[in-house]
């Protein structure tokens, strides 16, 4: 059976590296390489950066299931995700707090991991990632607490901790028989 799960949360808390964590504990996973408007060479997930004349075309050409903006950058979920969940595969993506609402309606069997970790460790992790500018960073912080909508099916996993500890909860959220 298919299972799509977005992995959601503030900047910095770990979303990607959890998402590299459990893809190496359970290789059949796949996790959804996004289209971003950001450049190519920014580090941190491996995306495929495009500039916005060319996200706007592929959007009109309906190459994304689920697209959304966000601090200044436009994201999109490439539509062959639903040929993936159509062979059953498990898919994971890094979502939007703010799109849940969307990404449920194009993806009704959605289930959401929402990552959480204390202020201050977020604040160190996006210093060290070192991918923003201090003024991009203030503004991530800024969007830290954002609530989630209701209604949805949400597990969560602080992340404040060691990154084996967290990604160990997600591997046991997405084993097959928790499904
Ligand atoms: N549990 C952890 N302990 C220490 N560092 C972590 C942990 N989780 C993530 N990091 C680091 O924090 C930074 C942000 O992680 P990242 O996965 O890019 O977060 P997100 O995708 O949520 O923005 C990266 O430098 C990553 O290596
Ligand atoms: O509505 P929100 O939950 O605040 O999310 C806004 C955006 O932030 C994250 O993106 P991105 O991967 O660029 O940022 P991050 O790696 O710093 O989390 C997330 O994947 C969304 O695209």
């Amino acid at each position: 059976m298919s299972r799509i799960f977005a992995i959601v949360g503030p900047s910095g808390v770990g979303k990607d590296s959890l998402m590299r964590a459990a893809a190496e504990r359970l290789p059949e996973l796949h996790l959804v390489r996004r289209v971003i408007t950001r450049d190519p060479d920014a580090g941190g997930e491996d995306f495929h950066a495009v500039s916005r004349n060319a996200f706007q075309r592929l959007r009109a050409d309906g190459a994304f299931a689920l697209d959304w903006e966000a601090h200044g950058l436009h994201y999109g979920i490439p539509a062959e995700v639903e040929l993936r969940l159509t062979r059953g595969e498990t898919v994971l993506f890094n979502g939007s707090r703010a799109m849940l609402g969307q990404a449920a309606a194009v993806f009704p069997a959605l289930r959401v991991v929402h990552v959480t970790a204390r202020p201050e460790v977020l604040a160190a992790r996006l210093a060290g990632r070192g991918r923003e500018t201090p003024g991009e960073i203030a503004a991530r912080l800024e969007r830290a607490r954002l609530a989630l909508p209701a209604g949805l099916d949400v597990a969560e996993i602080d992340n404040s901790g060691a990154l084996e500890t967290a990604a160990e909860a997600l591997v046991a959220l997405l084993q097959p028989a928790s499904a």
